[in-house]
């Protein structure tokens, strides 16, 4: 038994919708929503496969959950997977997985912000226990991650390289904090450095001071339209203006520099290879038929 597109059918034919009206209100009163939601999908699909494990919370059958995970910093917004979670039961109880809900979110968190609207495969169960944080922590990509190692990750997936490519696309949307970036501001050798264009570097330097207490709490927007999803993201990385080692290495990289220059011409080709890549990061290593449980609140493993 797998995944399909009309699993809801009988027990739950209008999920979707339910997913879709119950976020709208949240997307408008605070427009940092989407990209948090998109980032969460990844996160929890990234350890232990899209369970919803990451939605778990200490004292409900596991100690030290995945949040404590250093990787999760600036993870936020669960709770609105667990608000839409008690819309669905409230229609039909006991039937959609806070895994599945938890995809459809992340669709609708591009949808809303003018990227594609994607069709997604239902039926994921949500796990039945939740991986320590150490493991989180040895399976999320590192801040400083190259090319070389992102795209052992996606093709583990199953994506081709155009679909890799195109899904740190998914960073068009939302912010990096100052930590995240500190390396590349400070660390490095010379010529290294040259990687960032002289004036954005200097911006950088400004609003991410060195060794700075507050570098948790400071942050840069990740391309210039960070609550719109387009393909910015590569427009602006071709600039010398990418944040993130990987957002910057893959313009320059033999093997993806063709990609991000397509991409960056072509919203429509970007568009249509983040939505295969969205489909095949979302069925990565999903608990199906009568593996792991459909949970009451998606806090608890029950
Ligand atoms: C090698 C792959 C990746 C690396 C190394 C990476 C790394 C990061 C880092 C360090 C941040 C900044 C977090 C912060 O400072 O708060 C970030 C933000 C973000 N990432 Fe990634 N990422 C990767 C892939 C992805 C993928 C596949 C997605 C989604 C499909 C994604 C979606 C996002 C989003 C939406 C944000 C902004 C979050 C917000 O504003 O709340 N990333 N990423
Ligand atoms: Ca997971
Ligand atoms: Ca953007």
């Amino acid at each position: 038994v797998g995944l399909s597109y009309n699993f809801y059918e009988k027990t739950c034919p209008q999920v979707e919708y339910i997913v879709r009206d119950g976020l709208r209100p949240m997307f408008l009163t605070d427009p940092t929503s989407p990209a948090a939601l998109l980032r969460l999908m990844f996160h929890d699909c990234q350890v232990q496969g899209c369970d919803a494990s990451i939605l778990v919370d200490p004292g409900h059958g596991s100690e030290a959950t995945e949040m404590k995970a250093s990787k999760n910093f600036g993870i936020k917004k669960r709770e609105l997977i667990s608000m839409v979670k008690s819309m669905v039961e409230a229609q039909c109880p006991q039937q959609v997985s806070c895994a599945d809900i938890l995809v459809l979110a992340a669709r609708e968190a591009v949808a809303a912000s003018g990227g594609p609207r994607i069709n997604i495969p239902l039926g994921r169960r949500d796990s039945s226990h939740s991986p320590s944080y150490r493991l989180a922590d040895a399976l999320l990509p590192p801040a400083t991650t190259g090319v070389a190692d992102m795209l052992k990750i996606f093709a583990n997936k199953g994506m081709t390289l155009a679909e890799s490519v195109a899904i740190l696309g998914a960073h068009t949307l939302g912010i990096t904090h100052c930590s995240n970036i500190q390396n590349r501001l400070y660390g490095l050798k010379n010529g290294e450095f040259r990687a960032i264009e002289p004036t954005f570097a200097a911006f950088l330097r400004l609003t991410c001071q060195r060794g700075s207490l507050t570098s948790n709490l400071s942050f840069v927007l990740n391309d210039p339209t960070p609550f719109a999803f387009d393909n910015e993201y590569y427009v602006n990385a071709m600039r010398g203006r990418g944040l993130l080692r990987i957002d910057a290495e893959m313009v320059s990289n033999p093997k993806t520099a063709r990609l991000v220059q397509h991409f960056a011409m072509n919203v429509d080709d970007f568009f249509r290879a983040f939505s295969s890549a969205f489909v095949k990061l979302s069925r990565y290593g999903v608990l199906t038929g009568k593996q792991g449980v459909i949970r009451k609140n998606c806090y608890e493993m029950k």
